[in-house]
């Protein structure tokens, strides 16, 4: 059995209702979306941001939820609105983690914002990022200077209910109402911002699974979690060369990371975001030297017109696939995807490249993953999830492809696959090449 979150009541009494009475609508969580409305999830994805905007902005704008039983924090972001939970285990009934307010006031969070306000979608939105993009720190925040142990939100009591039919009290804050959706555990121990607010967890409660979240053992829903079916920030260290060749890259923007683009446009990279369902048509007019398909939310195969996107673009231009990107390329190819018990989120999954034989130790996210006894003849596994033998990386090197199912960017971290960015660069290179050379006729 999976656990699923069935119904978070603003108060007091609860109740269990049939998932499908409980979320008719089309804001759903994928996973109980059919496939039709899964595909509208996929379309926006920029409202996810401005939510948290609205968020951080006024934060007495919203109040929600808890008083709780067990420990950790969990974000839902379903669309328009994100859910903080505050989970509280015993013995104690502290109220806020204190983790959560210092990341409320860190610059990360406020990078967030002023991220939040450039990423207004538009059909093609040209978004070349200087080589040496450090987020600044110099945005103005605000937040009023709190009193110490003061906190710039308003909380709520709230009820978390599984599955199984256990009930966990709880303190929320951001938006109100009842949700529903998968919860997810990640591991990693930091980069909480960046977790948070990844695009690809539309649909889905995070659990962060840190034991040190507020002092108390956050790890009683994971327990549960794998029975029956996620301190210091680190920050990159752009290249400060600006490199002299240029590489344009159009990135299909399914629910797309911004170290992303930074990453690609510290390697020399032109960006142009275009929307999930950008023609490829259009893309192949736009001449770019690679494309790139993004990490995304939801079900790969439920978005079919993103997979015939992918199946008219490859082999005619080097592509690279991060996790939905990953998946949607392997569909592509003629494979099939199928949903994992748990799935991977964290920041310490060990990844063999199969290529170099080396160890990556990775950031991961994902619910679905590639079968790769479906692929056709000629795509390489090259790499491989060492804690369950999944499909983490493939390649079809005739056609300049390369995907990872796991995430180069790591925001947060770890670092070790970050040369994936420069294999990409490499192929575009080479692509590059080969048409400026001059061409061979035979007499
Ligand atoms: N990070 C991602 O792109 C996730 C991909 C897909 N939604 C999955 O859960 O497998």
């Amino acid at each position: 059995m999976t656990l699923r979150l069935v119904q978070v009541m603003k108060t007091g009494r609860t109740r269990i209702t049939p998932l499908s009475a409980a979320f008719p609508s089309s804001r759903a969580p994928e996973s109980f979306l059919t496939p039709s409305e899964s595909h509208h999830l996929l379309r926006p994805p920029t409202n996810l941001h401005s939510s948290i905007q609205v968020f951080l902005e006024n934060p007495s704008l919203h109040s929600a939820t808890a008083r709780l039983t067990v420990a950790a924090w969990f974000v839902v972001v379903v669309c328009q609105s994100s859910w903080f939970v505050v989970l509280e285990g015993p013995p104690r009934v502290a109220s806020v983690s204190r983790s959560c307010s210092a990341a409320l006031r860190s610059s990360s969070v406020r990078r967030v914002r002023q991220l939040a306000s450039s990423r207004r979608l538009s059909p093609a939105r040209q978004c070349s990022l200087p080589a040496s993009c450090r987020p600044s720190i110099s945005v103005k925040s605000p937040l009023p200077a709190l009193a110490e142990g003061e906190r710039p939100w308003k909380t709520s009591d709230a009820r978390l209910v599984l599955e199984d039919g256990s009930i966990w009290k709880a303190k929320s804050f951001g938006a109100t109402g009842t949700q529903v959706g998968e919860v997810v555990f990640n591991t990693s121990l930091t980069g909480y911002q960046e977790i948070l607010t990844d695009p690809s967890y539309a649909g889905q409660f995070v659990l962060m699974t840190n034991p040190h979240i507020d002092d108390v053992d956050t790890r009683a829903i994971t327990r549960r979690l794998r029975e029956d079916g996620s301190l210091i920030e680190q920050e990159w260290e752009f290249n400060s060369k600006v490199p002299q060749e240029t590489f344009h890259v159009v990135a299909y923007d399914f629910g797309i990371k911004q170290n992303i683009l930074r990453r690609l446009a510290s390697y020399g990279c032109k960006i142009t975001v275009v929307p999930s369902t950008w023609p490829a048509s259009k893309t192949l007019k736009m001449k770019p030297d690679g494309v790139l398909f993004s990490n995304g939310p939801g079900d790969p195969s439920a978005v079919p017109y993103a997979v015939e996107t992918v199946r008219d673009i490859i082999g005619k231009v080097p592509v690279f696939g991060i996790c939905m990107g990953h998946q949607l390329l392997g569909q592509a190819l003629g494979g099939k995807t199928f949903k994992m018990k748990f799935g991977h989120h964290g920041g310490n999954h060990p990844v063999r490249n199969l290529r170099t034989t080396h160890v990556e130790i990775s950031a991961q996210n994902h619910n679905y993953a590639v079968d790769p006894a479906t692929l056709p003849e000629g795509v390489e596994v090259t790499h491989i999830n060492l804690n369950d033998g999944s499909c983490a990386g493939l390649a079809f090197p005739a056609k300049r492809i390369m995907s990872l199912q796991y995430h180069p960017e790591a925001s947060p971290g770890p670092h070790d696959s970050d040369y994936a960015f420069r294999e990409f660069v490499y192929l575009m290179r080479q692509e590059k090449r080969k048409k400026s050379e001059p061409q061979l006729s035979t007499v």
